[in-house]
């Protein structure tokens, strides 16, 4: 029986040279590749660079259920965080979440159309600062997030074999 090998985080079918959108294809909030992922789309608006935004539509069932009828709370947090980090590449920047905090306003149901809409707040050196909220779409807000996302060095992704995704 073959054993898990603990030394790598990283499949075989990504050993040679992968991009950073091909890591992505299993993300749970939007690789298309996760079975078991979020599927979420996002479109993206820089129209006006001082207001850059991030939209997706979206409902989820009860493989998501917290309290009965409800999204669990880890899955909004993961929700607000996947539509926070959807601002990064219109910035032209890869980065991480370094710290997210989560207003939990209103239950956010199952089997109902939201929206998730981020926005990018400000920027302080390699510190971006976004925030998300999840609505209905009256636009009563359900919960709202703000992140702090810390852009990584591109020569040190370089080095440990990311490519930039192709534009
Ligand atoms: C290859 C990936 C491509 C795309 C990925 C898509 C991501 C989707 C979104 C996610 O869910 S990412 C997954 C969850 N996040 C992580 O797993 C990140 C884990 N953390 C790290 O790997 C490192 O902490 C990180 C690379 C984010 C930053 O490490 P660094 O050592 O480069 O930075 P540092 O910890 O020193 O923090 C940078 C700055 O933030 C500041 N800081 C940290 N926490 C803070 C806080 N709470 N409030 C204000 N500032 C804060 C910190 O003081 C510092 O300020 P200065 O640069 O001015 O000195």
């Amino acid at each position: 029986m073959s054993q898990p090998d603990n030394t790598r985080h990283v499949p075989d079918s990504l050993r040679t040279n992968p991009t950073i959108d091909e890591r992505a294809n299993h993300c749970f909030g939007c690789g298309p590749a996760n079975p078991q992922g979020l599927h979420l789309v996002f479109t993206t608006d820089t129209s006006d660079p001082a207001n850059i935004t991030a939209t997706c539509h979206f409902s989820l069932t009860r493989m998501h259920e917290g309290p009965p009828g409800y999204i669990h709370g880890g899955i909004v947090a993961a929700l607000l965080d996947e539509a926070m980090s959807k601002l990064n590449r219109p910035l032209n920047v890869l980065a991480m979440t370094r710290h997210m905090e989560v207003d939990y306003l209103r239950p956010a149901p199952l089997h109902q159309p939201l929206v998730l809409v981020s926005r990018h707040l400000s920027r302080d050196g390699r510190k971006l600062y976004h925030q998300a909220e999840i609505q209905r779409p009256t636009g009563e807000v359900l919960a709202r997030g703000k992140g702090l996302f810390i852009v990584l060095d591109e020569k040190l992704l370089a080095a440990a074999g990311l490519t930039q995704p192709e534009n």
